[in-house]
């Protein structure tokens, strides 16, 4: 069967002709969705997100997620393939709001948000045809829901490159191809199993081909394609890795960090802005990250300090976080103050679900506490007596860094 010839240009492809995809890269921009403000969101609803570090093999990436969990599994290895079943942790987001209500309310137990984040084996050319660890690695790929993108631009002889040369763009378009040629092998075998089960909706027919059209006629993700709401309920059940968030990761040479240099970064912001518009990218270097990690405190401060930079952990941590759509409230009292992740727009009875799905069923009010007032005011109690805390009911859209007290039937 043909859909759109698509059988056709996979065949080929398969064969000899990866251009295909490579050149219809240039297609991409008029593609491209046009931002529609009420949009439903691709990926899956919910609190408990997970962002996988993605990449070229031997670039840095179990150093990194190393550097971003604080921990030390030993050394990484110095060659391709190190890593091969993914290992995961879960690293507190920055959040000075966090910070200053523990510092004011001195509770005896502190929870702040959390971000969970795989490390995934590398990535080769043609994995998705089977090459390095191939299938396994895209299936990894498949359970999380965004990707930090981890390139290299550091340019040390001693650590081995898969392509033998370092070369970020060319690893960024190898990377991008392999998903997209692997989502369309997913619609693909879609179509063909489902084409004539009369239980399949015709609408996700219609989707799938749209895929196709998209990730190979296009050459384009398809979270950067224009998709009702509708279409997106379909395709949020495909799971598609170019449907994910991405956020890219230059790691650079330590010296070209400290100087700010822009050269490797610039060509990467310029790639990312025609071939997935929109998406963050964050310098660092992971060799210098690693000596951070080393300091005390004290002369951790030194060290940023004399050398006028400072870790882009936070930062990237941080960025993931939004990448994922996610945002946190608090809970606070002399126990416990407590951060809890919630999708952006959340309502207040989901968002009090956050806690216990009893919260949810017997939701009655919260009471909220916009930040800035807490600021102000210095204490709960303070902005109560001054009127500042209000009861919402359950059309409330819960705010990033609303302090709340849930109202819940007996
Ligand atoms: N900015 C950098 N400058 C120099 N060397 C670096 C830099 N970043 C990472 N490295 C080195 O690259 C090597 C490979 O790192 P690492 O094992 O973390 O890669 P990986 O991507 O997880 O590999 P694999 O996919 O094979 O498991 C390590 O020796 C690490 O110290």
């Amino acid at each position: 069967m043909n859909y759109f010839g698509t059988r056709i240009v996979l065949q080929n492809r398969c064969a000899s002709a990866r251009p295909k995809v490579l050149r219809s890269f240039s297609n991409c921009q008029a593609f491209l969705a046009k931002p529609e403000p009420s949009r439903r969101r691709l990926g899956r609803p919910g609190n408990h997100l997970k962002i996988g570090i993605v990449g070229m093999p031997n670039i840095g990436k179990s150093t990194l997620f190393q550097m971003l969990t604080r921990t030390t599994l030993g050394k990484p290895a110095n060659y391709p393939f190190a890593t091969i079943d993914p290992v995961s942790a879960k690293v507190p987001v920055p959040d000075p709001r966090y910070e200053l209500l523990c510092d004011k309310m001195n509770p005896a137990k502190r929870i702040p948000a959390q971000l969970s984040i795989y490390d995934t084996a590398g990535l080769v050319r043609n994995a998705s045809k089977g090459q390095g660890l191939g299938n396994a690695f895209l299936s990894n790929i498949r359970t999380v829901d965004a990707i930090f993108q981890l390139v290299r631009a550091f340019p040390e002889p001693d650590v081995t490159h898969v392509e033998e040369t370092v070369d970020p763009i060319r690893d960024l378009q190898i990377i991008q191809e392999e998903l997209l040629l692997k989502d369309a092998e997913f619609v693909e075998s879609f179509l063909k199993k489902e084409s004539r089960s009369s239980k399949v909706p015709a609408k996700a027919k219609e989707v799938a081909k749209k895929v196709l059209q998209c990730v190979l006629d296009n050459g384009c993700p398809v979270s950067k394609c224009s998709w009702s709401d509708e279409e997106v309920g379909f395709l949020n059940s495909f799971n598609l890795l170019t449907a994910k968030p991405v956020v890219y990761l230059v790691n650079m040479d330590e010296d070209d960090f400290l100087q700010k240099k822009k050269g490797p970064l610039q060509k990467v912001e310029s790639w990312v802005e025609k071939f997935s518009p929109g998406d963050s990218v964050l310098p660092l270097s992971i060799i210098f990250e690693e000596q951070l990690f080393l300091l005390t405190p004290q002369e951790l401060e030194e060290e940023c300090s004399t050398l006028q930079v400072s870790s882009q952990l936070p930062s990237i941590i941080q960025a993931g976080y939004s990448a994922l759509s996610l945002m946190h409230y608090f809970t606070a009292g002399n126990n416990i103050v407590q951060a809890w992740t919630v999708p952006l727009d959340t309502k207040a009875p989901d968002a009090a679900g956050a806690i216990h799905t009893d919260f949810k069923k017997k939701f009655v009010a919260g009471e909220i506490t916009d930040f800035k007032d807490f600021l102000q005011y210095g204490t709960l109690e303070a902005c109560k007596a001054a009127g500042k805390t209000i009861v919402k009911g359950k059309d409330y859209v819960v705010q990033p860094g609303d302090i709340i007290y849930w109202r819940i039937a007996r």
